[in-house]
């Protein structure tokens, strides 16, 4: 029995979770954007969590599913150094709290921050990025550079508010980011994609961590690792919104899909 049912429970009688058994088989669902807006409101209305919180174990998250794609020890270049481009939203909120984690983790990250909210929120951890010795750039490299000088981007641009044709400076960084050869590794949604339709010339990242549960995109994505991370949702809004989550493994806040 044990050899079939990966994280879960097992007894004489088969696989068992603390979920209900009709939920056992049916697939994880892909959000719209709207109903990603929607949980992530009302986890902070009706479910009374703070930003700060969810963007602290949405970062651990990505920084997690990073360390198990991309261990230090499989790097080609000389230094563990990495891209984190992060955007104007909570998505770049997400990419800085990844940052300082991958920084505890024994990566050398590298940080872009083109638009900063004057926010208490985003100025804290970019605080916090510099206190922990990260450097930050003021531009964006070529793209030549970038496939020199670093062993992987992380793109914490967009997340799933975004909406509409790209506007500066974020056009030209994805232009950029799409002529790169090193990976990428798009938290949330691949930027520039939208959060539906995805993207037929848009980035391709090796890498996806979809937080909550995937948006309708996710399901173009072609390359190498899907992985799931934010693992906060409580119950009751599981089940309102049907999200069918798998279990995470023991303690993982991570699970390879
Ligand atoms: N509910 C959840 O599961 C959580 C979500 N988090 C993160 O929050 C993200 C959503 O954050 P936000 O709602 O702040 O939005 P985003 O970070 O997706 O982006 C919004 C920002 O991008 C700008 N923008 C939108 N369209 C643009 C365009 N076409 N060109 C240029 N700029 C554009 C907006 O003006 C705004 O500043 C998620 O994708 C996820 O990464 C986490 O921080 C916490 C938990
Ligand atoms: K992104």
């Amino acid at each position: 029995q044990t050899g079939t049912c990966p994280a879960v429970f097992t007894h004489k009688k088969g696989c068992y979770s603390s979920r209900p058994a009709s939920t056992m088989s049916q697939t994880i669902k892909y959000l719209g954007q709207e109903e990603a807006q929607h949980i992530d409101e009302e986890l902070f209305t009706e479910y009374g969590f703070s930003v700060d919180q969810l963007m602290e174990l949405a970062g651990l998250s990505c920084a997690t599913a990073i360390t198990r794609a991309y261990p230090v020890t499989s790097l080609v270049k000389a230094t563990s150094s990495l891209l984190v481009i992060c955007g104007p939203g909570n998505n770049g909120g997400d990419g800085l709290v990844c940052a300082r984690h991958l920084k505890l983790f024994g990566y050398e990250p590298t940080i872009l921050y083109p638009k900063r909210p004057n926010k208490p929120l985003f100025q804290g951890l970019t605080t916090q990025c510099q206190k922990m010795e990260i450097p930050f750039l003021t531009e964006m490299p070529e793209a030549q550079v970038i496939d020199e000088a670093y062993n992987l981007v992380i793109d914490a641009i967009f997340g799933f508010s975004f909406k509409g044709a790209v506007r500066e400076p974020f056009g030209s960084i994805l232009e950029v980011l799409k002529k790169i050869t090193v990976p990428i590794a798009s938290i949330d949604i691949p930027s520039g994609w939208d959060v539906e339709q995805g993207s037929t010339d848009g980035l391709q990242p090796d890498m996806l961590i979809s937080l909550t549960a995937p948006k309708k995109s996710a399901s173009l994505f072609r390359g190498r690792y899907h992985y799931l991370g934010g693992r906060f949702v409580p119950p009751g809004l599981e089940r309102k919104y049907q999200l069918n989550l798998p279990q995470y493994p023991d303690t993982d806040c991570v699970l390879k899909l």
